[in-house]
């Protein structure tokens, strides 16, 4: 898939750490790293202030809140995160159409008032961590999971989002039906040298690359890693054979 820092601007890393001198302390150990992930451990603990950091030193933001809530509170807390400037935001699709239509108008009228590029919304389908079986014994979905999650991306395109986040395991099916120009964004992603740990959908970087993710999601193989620069480095070789 070409060279090595086309391939790196397609890894997002998640930056889950508690606080706002560890996420620093990964981020000036990663300087390669273009597109890091802010989730709801860091920024409950921060704050928007790991925000300015990570704009101060140029890099690109996924803001991954995954707001679910009924249209008013979802749309307020989107037109808020737009003001941010942020690269990605997401919201769950289960939220529902409304909701999902309502944050997707926020999310553009918050980033016009602040004066900065309106975030690309994506919506959570089916988090990587559930399996087909907890789908349908636990969640009491009587949909295959493949068919659900489907439905799921489907919703959110209807709906005017940019892109859905997938696992990997479905994102070819996703990226046939919904099309070239929808963002599709896959965290479970696992080298075949890292543990699984909660991740029940997951497959490896060059497998997602090849299915057709347009980013992927990676976190702990690299951020708990003993040397993260090396695991970083092995997951940017493994990209440059795809394709
Ligand atoms: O929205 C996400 O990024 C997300 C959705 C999903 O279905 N599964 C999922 O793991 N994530 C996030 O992706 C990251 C995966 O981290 P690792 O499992 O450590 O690679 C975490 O920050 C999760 O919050």
């Amino acid at each position: 898939m070409g060279n090595r820092e086309q391939v790196e601007k397609r890894v997002i890393v998640a930056l889950d750490v508690a606080d706002e001198q560890s996420a620093i302390a990964l981020i000036d150990q990663l300087p390669q790293v273009l597109w890091w992930k802010v989730g709801l451990e860091l920024f409950t603990s921060t704050g928007p202030k790991i925000l300015e950091v990570l704009k101060s030193r140029q890099k690109r933001i996924f803001l991954d809140l995954k707001f679910d809530d009924i249209p008013n509170t979802v749309a307020g807390a989107c037109r808020s995160a737009a003001t941010y400037g942020v690269d990605l935001l997401t919201i769950h699709a289960t939220a529902g159409r409304d909701a999902l239509k309502a944050a997707t108008e926020a999310a553009q009228e918050g980033a016009t008032k602040a004066g900065v590029q309106p975030p690309k919304l994506i919506a959570i389908t089916l988090l990587t961590s559930i399996s087909a079986r907890q789908l349908a014994f636990d969640l009491k979905i009587p949909l295959e999971l493949p068919e659900y999650a489907l439905e799921m991306a489907l919703l959110a395109q209807e709906s005017g989002l940019d892109g859905a986040v997938c696992s990997p395991q479905e994102v070819a099916q996703l990226r046939q039906t919904c099309g070239d120009d929808f963002l599709l964004v896959c965290p479970g992603v696992r080298p075949t040298w890292a543990d699984i740990g909660d991740q029940k959908r997951s497959l490896t970087p060059a497998q997602a690359i090849t299915a057709g993710a347009n980013y992927l999601v990676i976190g702990r193989p690299i951020t708990t890693a003993t040397e993260p620069e090396l695991a970083w480095k092995r997951i940017s070789e493994e990209l440059t054979t795809v394709g």
